[in-house]
């Protein structure tokens, strides 16, 4: 018996995953995992009742041949533990490989019980502030959930038939916007229907004005998250405007959500519209296009992953891990769009597989694409941030002691490293508040069972990032020069994700955000 829900059966996920096929969301095909003799994963246990209290997935707790077949995996007596406090680095970590498997492990600490009072979430809702969540929940049990009443509003086409929303009839007046109708400050809504009219309504617009409208596909749902979901959106030749070269309309992600009366969720909005609009031109920053409101609702255009996020890539394959390098592939984008917003004093502060997609439905060596900043904020350097955000499994432990850094962002690409090497996550539990305990307990370990095939050097990179002392934590610009990544990269890949950590390369980043507009 394993405290893990099977995963892979997950109702939500396979329809949403049907549900992003239909929507031009192609799952590559080519396989970059190792692992080949390995045994495919195995299930643990079908979905129970735990899901109320589960994160957004559920991560498998045993896989592979050899693989223990006890209840708790890793087991409690691994000799593979030492402590932080005995094994910490005296200056910042280098890339000491681990002389085997038995000295491998985490850091564990004192630390004392977690001092958020967060409760657990569904199944796909894990990215968001713990108090957020509880609102939510009841609010959802009481059958007044805020995606519950976004889908009965939305005014689509009959089930199954794409649906063209606006309708026809009000897609001038409502997806039409004005050269600077781009919904510059998210403004709340109003009980008066005349001054709910939004930005784009209420703008003069001339014939030069004009943009093509968005159709937006509300049956074409390719992702679901705790604010609202992700549809396909389009635009192109059907409105006069330029197609793309197969005279088919362009296909963008659509981020929608329900507006509330509700000043600090107006500001949080605001912030994710703010962070998107300022990382602009990153090659791993997924590319704001447009940000409008209609009816209340909030539209965010953005370039569409067509590969899918890369939390399915792990999971849906029946073996476990990634080769190396895709891994060092993979996280030297992710550092590469790390330091850059660090660079502008922004943490992301929700960095997890499910925020990463690919851009290529075909390829899946494509550029990795970081998306939702919903959780992101502004920075002051020095200054410490308190507020107790994050998604289970991958929460720094300081973030759940309200006091930390943009540091927490490192913490979380090394569980992200972690689990694109083993399949399985560094940290877990039977809930949430079982996996945030073993998170400030701060105590892992490299299973031989899941690292077997996985270099001491990439064990060592995962060691630099899951340091528990933010003091000997790997900043993302140091993590861009450790060995492990030099060694596993192509190189002019990793210098062009050096660059771009710098901000070389990025387009128009800080320009007036109506010259990005199509
Ligand atoms: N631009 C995009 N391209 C492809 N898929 C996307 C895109 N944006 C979002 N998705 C999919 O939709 C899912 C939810 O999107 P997003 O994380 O922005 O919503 P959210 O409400 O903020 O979610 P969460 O509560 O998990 O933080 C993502 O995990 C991803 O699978």
């Amino acid at each position: 018996m394993s405290h893990f829900p099977d995963w892979k059966n997950s109702t939500d996920r396979q329809q949403q995953q049907q549900s992003s096929m239909a929507a031009g969301v192609h799952y590559p095909q080519q396989q970059p995992y190792h692992h080949s003799n390995s045994a495919p994963v195995t299930a643990a246990s079908p979905m129970s009742g735990q899901v109320e209290v589960m994160s957004s997935h559920q991560y498998p707790q045993q896989r592979g041949v050899g693989a223990p077949q006890s209840a708790h995996y890793p087991p409690s007596s691994s000799p593979a533990h030492y402590s932080n406090g005995q094994h910490q680095p005296a200056g910042p970590p280098q890339a000491s490989p681990y002389g085997g498997a038995d000295q491998r492990g985490g850091y564990a600490n004192g630390v004392g019980g977690i001092n958020d009072g967060g409760g657990g979430r569904n199944h796909r809702s894990s990215g968001r502030e713990y108090e957020d969540e509880q609102r939510r929940r009841r609010s959802r049990s009481s059958g007044g959930g805020r995606g519950g009443q976004q889908q009965q509003q939305a005014p689509t086409s009959a089930p199954g038939r794409r649906g063209d929303y606006p309708p026809p009839d009000q897609q001038a007046s409502q997806f039409h916007y004005p050269a600077g109708g781009v919904a510059n400050n998210v403004t709340p809504p109003s009980t008066d229907a005349a001054s709910s009219s939004n930005l784009a309504q209420s703008s003069t617009l001339d014939a030069t004005q004009r943009r093509p409208a968005y159709l937006l596909h509300r049956d074409l749902v390719i992702g679901k998250g705790s604010y609202g979901q992700v549809c396909i959106a389009s635009r192109g030749e059907a409105e006069g405007h330029h197609s793309n070269k197969s005279g088919k309309r362009k296909k963008f992600a659509c981020k929608c959500v329900m507006l509330r009366n509700d000043p600090k969720y107006i500001a949080k909005l605001q912030e994710e519209v703010n962070v998107l609009r300022e990382l602009r031109g990153h090659d791993n920053v997924i590319r704001l296009f447009d940000v409008f409101c209609v009816d209340n609702e909030l539209f965010i255009i953005t370039e569409l992953g067509r590969g899918g996020d890369l939390f399915h890539l792990l999971t849906t394959h029946p073996k476990h891990g990634v080769t190396e390098a895709y891994a060092a592939k993979t996280v030297a984008e992710m550092l590469s769009a790390v330091s850059f917003l660090h660079s502008r004093h922004i943490c992301h502060r929700d960095l997890k597989l499910e925020n990463w997609v690919l851009e290529s439905g075909k390829d899946v060596w494509s550029p990795l694409k970081l998306i939702d900043f919903g959780l992101s904020t502004h920075y002051t350097p020095g200054h410490r941030l308190s507020r107790v955000v994050g998604s289970s499994y991958y929460v720094a432990p300081e973030v759940l002691k309200k006091s930390y850094t943009e540091a927490c962002d490192l913490w979380s690409l090394g569980v992200i490293v972690y689990m694109l090497l083993s399949g399985a996550p560094p940290f877990y539990g039977r809930n949430d508040e079982a996996i945030k305990a073993s998170i400030v307990q701060g105590a892992y370990t490299f299973p031989h069972e899941l690292f077997r095939d996985v270099s001491d050097d990439a064990m060592a990179f995962v060691a630099c990032l899951l340091s528990y002392s933010i003091e000997y934590r790997y900043t993302a610009e140091q993590a861009l020069t450790h060995p492990w990544l030099t060694a596993n990269c192509d190189p002019e890949q990793l210098q062009n994700c050096k660059d771009g950590a710098r901000g070389v390369g990025t387009d128009g980043v800080g320009a007036d955000v109506n010259a990005m507009q199509m």
